[in-house]
């Protein structure tokens, strides 16, 4: 059992991992964070991969609303590599209402912030370093990004699905044009306010990313880089390749 208190009074990372989503495009089975890896749970893995930052102490783990028990029983099961608090609370209907639920945990000594999918279970060490450090260094609201590989097209608005063609309204430059993942890294104030004001948005109003929320508070968000292997398992394909990317550092690395 790894579960310690961080020192009251000493600044520290905390993280909030959302982990309570179904997991709806992955397809029918256990919530998608349950789902496993290599033999381990998706969340497991992800908790190991923030744990691993040297200045995280605190992770809080928002768990599906039903299931809160099991994963606490789960993370008691499979300690992360270094000892860290592992706190368990309920989530929400929407991730924006997961991660509100999950600051409502954050300790008040943590002086940064990161916010990390229980889906991207694969971030190498030093994006979560190189995001933690650059909010040390005094900005409000870091994000990891990619170049886009593909290029995009506009629509004017959603199609009825099934198929059904969707006119094109333009084509964005891509190369101004960037994909983000997670960990996202906020001082803690930025990110409290920016979820007190913008609780309950949700559809178009609502932000498909933390740092969406900071950057309507008029806060400045800037990108550091990303890496590959931070996707984010979404669709079954994504499964395949988290097993081969496994594979891959079981060789090199021992892991
Ligand atoms: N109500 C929700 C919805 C999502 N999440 C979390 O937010 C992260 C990113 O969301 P996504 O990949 O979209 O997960 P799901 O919502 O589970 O996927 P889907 O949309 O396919 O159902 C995931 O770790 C997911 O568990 C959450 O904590 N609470
Ligand atoms: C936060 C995120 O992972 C950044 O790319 C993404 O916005 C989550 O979106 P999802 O639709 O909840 O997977």
């Amino acid at each position: 059992m790894s579960d310690i208190a961080p020192v009251p009074g000493v600044p520290h990372t905390a993280v909030i991992i959302p982990a309570a989503g179904r997991g709806v495009r992955l397809g029918p089975g256990i919530p998608k964070a349950l789902r496993l890896l290599n033999g381990v749970p998706i969340l497991v893995h992800a908790v190991r991969a923030m744990a691993a930052a040297r200045s995280v102490a605190t992770v809080i783990v928002v768990a599906p609303s039903d299931g809160a028990e099991g994963v606490r029983a789960l993370l008691d099961e499979h300690p992360p590599p270094r000892p860290v608090h592992v706190q368990v609370v309920p989530g929400g209907e929407t991730r924006q209402e997961s991660v509100r639920l999950g600051l409502a945990a954050l300790p008040a000594d943590a002086d940064v912030v990161l916010v990390h999918d229980a889906a991207r279970p694969l971030v190498p060490v030093d994006t979560v370093e190189a995001v933690a450090a650059a909010v040390r260094a005094g900005s409000p609201a870091v994000v990891p990004a990619l170049p886009v590989t593909d290029t995009i097209k506009q629509i004017a608005a959603p199609g009825p699905g099934g198929g059904a063609p969707e006119p094109v309204t333009g084509t964005p430059d891509r190369s101004l044009l960037r994909a983000v993942q997670t960990p996202q890294g906020f001082a803690p104030d930025a990110l409290l306010d920016a979820h007190e004001r913008f609780a309950g948005l949700g559809g178009a109003e609502g932000a498909s990313d933390d740092a969406g929320m900071v950057e309507r508070l008029g806060l400045p968000v800037v990108l550091v880089p990303g890496h590959e292997e931070a996707f984010k398992v979404t669709r079954p394909l994504d499964l395949v390749l988290a097993e081969a990317v496994l594979a891959r550092r079981r060789i090199t690395d021992g892991y």
